[in-house]
């Protein structure tokens, strides 16, 4: 009998489809249940986050979810308002504030966690000093480089962070100034940005332009961040002529990605039938030498920026990447570099209580056992705060989703005596408040208790001068507050955790530094679960799994052609198109390809109906004689 703590290695006869695996019991933490103070033990979890595989016969374990068990949470109003008191984090500086006393963290706990806590600050000491941080893929994680320029590891990288930063000032600047304007705009300086990017190349800029974009921006923005045709066509309609002065950005790390290409295609293609010089008005944000670098550079585009090697999408904020969007709207862009270095420099501190991201990393390990069984819901009141949780997904998500430690091994966990195989994660989602008060806070007060709260609370109400009372003694933003803090309150009389981050007001410094906090937090976790924080590998099964049934259709238009063009057409079954296209096991696909062409309009049924497979007799509407279809 193994250990029964710990990381396993994913041995083959732990494989789901063993006959030696046990069934998973069904374990929930509400059976260990306690009417008002509920004792929980780290190594129970709920069952919606087990993974498949069981076995009591497993060798190479240790530790991965500290045994202390979970006591109630304090309840005692002097209890907690000490408890509130001896954790309250406070960042003078920036006027941050980091509340975890609603997590019921013991201090077991933290004693049994320093040495990961301390380990991980290690690890990230080394990926700063320029380590290979991200083994997978042979590259040194830098984007805290791109705050503070001094602690680049070589004084090469130095000068291409700083170079890189006037490059965006400048530019910006004479963009906005009108130095720089479109060829043929009667405005005679641009007015608007159309971004064009995805994934890390889209959310931050999307998150700091709602956040801190001013009502009357320099250039307001628009994005593009999907290949839905409806969703361009949209963006360009509602740019209308506007697109003689429209600065088009496409922003792409590796240069290749096929959603940001077409969103690219199309607005060339927008161009063109407008009668513009596309090139004239276009700027490329990606690494040298990609495929975007290289189609810039010939095209002869307006300007091209650089990413780098050793930032990940994810993580690119405060690089070109967000910076020349947000400077382009006005936003003080050296105060977000600023914010987030300030926050950097707190997160080194080795002292638990005074380093925010450690005690984020804390709370989150915690609340959800180290294994994600727990999601984080959150929760900014503050309405141009509201995409900071769709941020923060792409950040967690990508970062910690991993089903492989940094040993190769899969995580396990015990149940019950039974170690139980599970993938790293962290599930993030959340609107705003209050807001979402009327949307689903009803099921997190009473209903599955499956998350912990973060909520983001701004102090300032709105700028100076501005607020008055709606009711005797009562502003607008009074009721906001109640609402965060009423709550608060509810959710934690019920035992639903959460945290607190304060900050002052939504300024480039307390934004930076939030995402700075973030950054860090996931860094220190994901050291701390031993893992992989920098790639994402599962991201490429669906782009590699895309690509195929994009070659697929190729072969289904091939076949469906050559039929189409004889004498007369010979309408196919699915049956016959798939044994044509040699894929009769991609028949279902086959089956998605031809409704979806039809329901364009690029394929013609001729017998039968999408909704009864098996009675469609299928072709095309004319006979295509390009060598591209045979
Ligand atoms: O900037 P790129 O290379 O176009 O990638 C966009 C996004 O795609 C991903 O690689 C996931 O597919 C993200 O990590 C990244 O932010």
């Amino acid at each position: 009998m193994a250990s029964l703590s710990g990381l396993c290695s994913s041995s083959p006869s732990l494989n789901p489809k063993n006959p030696t695996s046990k069934p998973i019991p069904s374990v929930r933490k509400d059976f260990v249940a306690f009417p008002t103070r509920p004792t929980r033990t780290p190594s129970l979890i709920q069952t919606q986050s087990v993974a498949r595989e069981v076995s009591s016969d497993l060798s190479n374990t240790n530790d991965s979810v500290p045994k202390n068990a979970k006591k109630g949470l304090e309840k005692d109003p002097h209890g907690l308002w000490k408890r509130y008191v001896d954790w309250l984090y406070q960042h003078k500086e920036l006027g941050l504030y980091l509340d975890v006393s609603r997590i019921g963290f013991t201090d077991e706990f933290i004693a049994e966690m320093e040495p990961r806590f301390l380990a991980a600050l290690k690890a990230m000491e080394e990926l700063e000093k320029g380590a290979i941080a991200n083994p997978d893929e042979g590259r040194m994680v830098g984007h805290y480089w791109l705050r503070n320029s001094n602690l680049a590891p070589t004084s090469f990288l130095k000068t291409q962070i700083d170079t890189t930063l006037d490059a965006v000032c400048s530019f910006a600047d004479e963009v906005v100034s009108g130095k720089i304007k479109p060829p043929s705009s009667s405005e005679g300086r641009f007015t608007s940005i159309l971004s064009v990017g995805i994934g890390g190349s889209a959310l931050g800029p999307q998150f700091v332009a709602e956040a801190l974009a001013p009502d009357n921006p320099p250039l307001k923005i628009r994005f593009i961040d999907n290949t839905d045709p409806a969703g361009i066509d949209h963006q360009i309609a509602q740019l209308g002529p506007e697109l003689a002065s429209t600065l088009v950005i496409v922003i792409s790390k590796s240069g290749g990605t096929p959603e940001t290409r077409n969103g690219l295609l199309e607005v060339q293609k927008a161009f063109r039938e407008a009668g513009l010089e596309f090139a004239k008005q276009g700027v490329a944000i990606t690494q040298e030498n990609s495929l975007l670098d290289n189609t810039a550079r010939i095209e002869g585009w307006l300007a091209r920026l650089p990413m780098f090697d050793w930032v990940g999408g994810r993580t690119s904020e405060m690089s070109a990447v967000g910076l020349l969007p947000a400077a382009l709207q006005g936003i003080d862009i050296r105060e977000m570099l600023a914010g987030a270095s300030l926050m950097d420099e707190a997160n080194r501190t080795t002292v638990l209580r005074d380093n925010p991201a450690a005690l984020l990393a804390l709370c989150w390990y915690w609340a959800s056992d180290g294994i994600g069984s727990k999601d984080m819901v959150v929760l900014p009141y503050k309405d141009s705060l509201l995409l900071f949780s769709r941020y923060l997904q792409q950040l967690v998500m990508e970062s910690l989703g991993k089903e492989f430690d940094l040993d190769g091994n899969r995580v396990c966990v015990n149940i019950l005596n039974i170690l139980i195989f599970v993938n790293q994660g962290l599930t993030v989602y959340g609107n705003k408040g209050s807001t979402d008060q009327h949307a689903y806070i009803q099921q997190l007060r009473e209903g599955v208790h499956n998350f912990f709260v973060t909520f983001v609370e701004v102090l300032r109400d709105r700028p100076p001068g501005h607020d008055w009372e709606l009711e005797p003694g009562v502003t607008c933003g009074d009721y906001l507050f109640g609402m965060l803090q009423g709550t608060r309150s509810a959710l934690y009389a019920n035992n639903r955790e959460s945290i607190t981050v304060t900050v002052q007001e939504v300024t480039p410094r307390s934004v930076g530094a939030l995402i700075a906090l973030y950054e860090r937090a996931v860094g220190i976790y994901a050291s701390m679960v031993n893992i992989n924080a920098y790639h994402q590998p599962g991201v490429e099964a669906g782009k590699k799994a895309a690509g195929e049934v994009l070659a697929l259709q190729k072969r289904v238009l091939a076949v469906l052609n050559e039929a189409s063009c004889k004498q007369p057409v010979e309408p196919l079954t699915l049956d016959e198109v798939a044994e044509r296209c040699h894929a009769p096991e991609d028949i279902e696909m086959i089956y998605k390809i031809i409704a979806h062409m039809a329901a364009n309009d690029r394929a013609l049924i001729a017998e039968g109906s999408c909704g009864s497979p098996r009675s469609i007799k299928v072709f095309l509407g004319e006979c295509i004689v390009d060598e591209l279809y045979a």
